[in-house]
């Protein structure tokens, strides 16, 4: 336990690739955004599935008030053949990978691939914890789902009209299994709620990810493992960057309390939930303003 952040800390240093390479990556996330508005819109989430591709700031709301970020999304792409495409419904997109810089998509493409195997051993570090079977969620995670996103926050103090703005992203927990948040050095945005109800900040540590707990390993260990209730509050000179990876299950897994953590509490506290259902859930949520 850390003292200093009063948050759990996991050290996976054994596992790591250089933190040069992680540096790599905020560099290009940067340059994106400093890149001109007409480069940016090129990729607008309006051209595919509204999920895939830029958000422009204020696009994106949580609690029906517009968050102050602007944001390249990214997700796994889902064959043309996938019984979702078929349907219509949202997240059939391909991704947008920006042209400029030119070594974006190659950079991302291995952050992904090193991420997805690092959600592996964190899970199965986590089923050991829970006394099961180290490849216990295995079968839950073999085709597991992944989104990134690739996020830019300006500082809110200069929001010029501030009709329906939130804060840079308003509080709201994850909802897979697992988040790692690569953030850049900013200072004093990053928050997470204790369970005493506090804001406490998340700040950063050199080469490290802060990891979320999400929805449904909030599901499968019945509480045991709450998602973390988190948000961004930028307020300072700097252009903060972060870019989150949401480690999540199979797009058609089943999630429901766990054995281990009902002899814990044999009260179920949620009822079982398919992860695909709960994502499209919280998406179309994801741009919604209430008229008044
Ligand atoms: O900017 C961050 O560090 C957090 C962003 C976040 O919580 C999210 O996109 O779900
Ligand atoms: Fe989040």
């Amino acid at each position: 336990m850390s003292h200093e952040f009063k948050l759990p800390i996991i050290d996976i240093s054994a596992f790591t690739t250089d933190s040069n390479s992680r540096t790599a990556k905020l560099k290009a996330a940067k340059q994106i955004y400093e890149a001109c508005q007409e480069e940016k819109i090129k990729y607008s989430i309006a051209n595919e599935d509204y999920a895939r591709g830029y958000q422009r700031l204020g696009e994106n709301v949580t609690r029906y008030q517009k968050d102050w970020h602007e944001a390249l999304d990214f997700y796994k792409p889902i064959p043309r053949t996938h019984p979702l495409v078929l349907k219509n419904l949202p997240l059939r997109g391909e991704n947008q990978w920006p042209k400029n810089p030119p070594e974006f998509r190659a950079v991302f493409s291995e952050y992904i691939d090193y991420m997805l195997k690092l959600g592996a051993q964190v899970m199965s570090a986590i089923a050991l914890g829970l006394g099961l079977e180290e490849n216990y969620f295995e079968k839950f995670l073999e085709e597991s789902f992944w989104v990134m996103r690739v996020i830019g926050y300006p500082d809110l103090r200069n929001v010029a009209d501030k009709d329906r703005i939130g804060v840079s992203c308003g509080e709201h927990t994850d909802y897979g299994c697992l988040t790692f948040l690569n953030q850049d050095n900013t200072k004093g945005s990053l928050q997470v709620q204790t369970k005493d109800g506090n804001w406490i900040n998340a700040e950063p540590l050199y080469g490290s990810f802060v990891v979320n707990i999400g929805d449904m390993l909030n599901v499968w260990t019945n509480d045991v493992y709450k998602s973390t209730l988190h948000r961004v509050i930028h307020k300072g000179d700097s252009y903060r960057v972060s870019v989150p990876f949401f480690y999540e299950p199979n797009y058609d897994a089943k999630i429901e309390p766990l054995e281990p953590c009902l002899q814990i509490d044999p009260v179920k506290h949620h009822e079982p939930v398919v992860y695909g259902e709960h994502l499209l859930k919280k998406v179309s949520t994801n741009f919604e303003i209430i008229e008044s």
